[in-house]
């Protein structure tokens, strides 16, 4: 099958690696012309993943229109903010066969659109020819070969199974699951609670507090995500739980990180740039919060995050204004 992944950052080129493995003919579009011809020339891309060598099967090009041409599989791994802008010159240029798949796991700011649904509008698809691939998929490791497994969400069965057979090798083990909203919900709020799992160990905190982040973190996602009409099977599974753990144990993770950095004291502007790469929950925590507050869903530690980000809190006042709300019972319904 012939695929093309947008993107020549750490997962883009990761995932490239992924299709090349499992038999695809593969292409990669970047917008720089040195991390391109170095994927294409040396089958490297030190800049994203030092020391990992590609298959020799995956090329490269900053021909947009070329890349897409005849792709069956179009994958995109851009920024999430980026991804309408990035899509535009293809609206209505892809194969009448072709399924495009979004990778990103972010919400749009000023829309608060999932991302399958902003590559479905961008390209002018319908829902049933989108797919999007979210776990605990860490770009580093699986540029290693270490095994995973991760989750294809589409609402057709045809297009999950055809991305699933896509993607699936010795080492990267795909499962199906129709519950798209879940999916990416799940792998965008994952990576708000790893910023905040991230402050509180750059706070100096321990296991017990980093549990009860993760914990109460699955309640929020599992609350945003049931007001929003997702399965309930959909948060314990591989895309909730399973990526929510390696988000906020990994130190890989560019948004626990960044929270790291936040609760050491840097300010945003400076966590950003020590940080590096895309932390997607710098942007994406305020279009998640705005969700949740239209639909009257609880997120205190979504809330928290904006708080520090983006109103002045100061770090040490995170845990004590979590701690200090109402007692409750433990449940994950309102
Ligand atoms: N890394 C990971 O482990 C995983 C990441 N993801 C998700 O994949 C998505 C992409 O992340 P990732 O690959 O890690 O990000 P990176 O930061 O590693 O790479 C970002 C890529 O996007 C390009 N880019 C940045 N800004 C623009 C722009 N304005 N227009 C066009 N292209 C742009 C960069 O190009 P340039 O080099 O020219 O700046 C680079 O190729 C995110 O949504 C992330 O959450 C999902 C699973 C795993
Ligand atoms: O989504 C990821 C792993 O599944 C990558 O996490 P970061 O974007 O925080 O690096």
């Amino acid at each position: 099958m012939r695929a093309t992944v947008l993107g020549t950052g750490s997962w883009g080129t990761t995932f490239a690696a992924v299709l090349a493995d499992a038999g695809c003919d593969v292409t990669v579009w970047g917008r720089s012309e040195a991390v391109v011809r170095q994927i294409r020339d040396q089958h490297r891309n030190e800049a994203y993943l030092p020391g990992i060598d590609l298959p020799r099967g995956v090329t490269a090009t900053t021909d947009l229109g070329a890349a897409v041409a005849d792709a069956r599989l179009v994958a995109v791994a851009v920024p999430s903010q980026v991804a309408r802008a990035t899509l535009a010159p293809l609206a209505g240029s892809l194969r009448s066969d072709a399924v495009a798949v979004s990778l990103m796991k972010g919400v749009e700011l000023g829309t608060d659109r999932r991302m399958s649904e902003v590559v479905a509008a961008a390209l002018g698809l319908p829902d049933e020819r989108v797919a999007v691939v979210s776990g605990p998929n860490l770009a580093r490791e699986i540029a290693r070969r270490q095994p995973t497994a991760t989750v294809v969400a589409s609402t057709s069965d045809e297009t999950a199974r055809l991305v699933a057979g896509a993607i699936a090798s010795s080492y990267f083990r795909p499962y199906t699951n129709p519950d798209v909203v879940g999916v990416e919900l799940c792998g965008a709020v994952k990576n708000v609670i790893a910023l905040a799992v991230g402050i509180s160990q750059g706070r100096g905190l321990g296991y017990n507090t980093m549990a009860t982040v993760i914990t109460r973190g699955l309640v929020e996602i599992t609350r945003l995500g049931l007001a929003l009409g997702a399965a309930p099977e959909t948060f314990p599974g591989l895309a909730g739980m399973g990526d929510l753990m390696a988000t906020c144990a990994s130190p890989d993770s560019r948004n626990h990180t960044l929270g790291g950095h936040i609760g050491r004291g840097m300010g945003l502007d400076e966590a950003i740039a020590a940080t590096g790469g895309t932390a997607e929950a710098v942007k994406s925590c305020r279009p998640v919060l705005e969700l949740a507050q239209r639909l009257d869903v609880e997120m205190p530690i979504t809330e928290a995050v904006v708080k520090v980000l983006y109103e002045g809190l100061p770090v040490d006042q995170l845990a004590p204004m979590l701690l200090a709300r109402p007692h409750r019972a433990e449940a994950v319904r309102r």
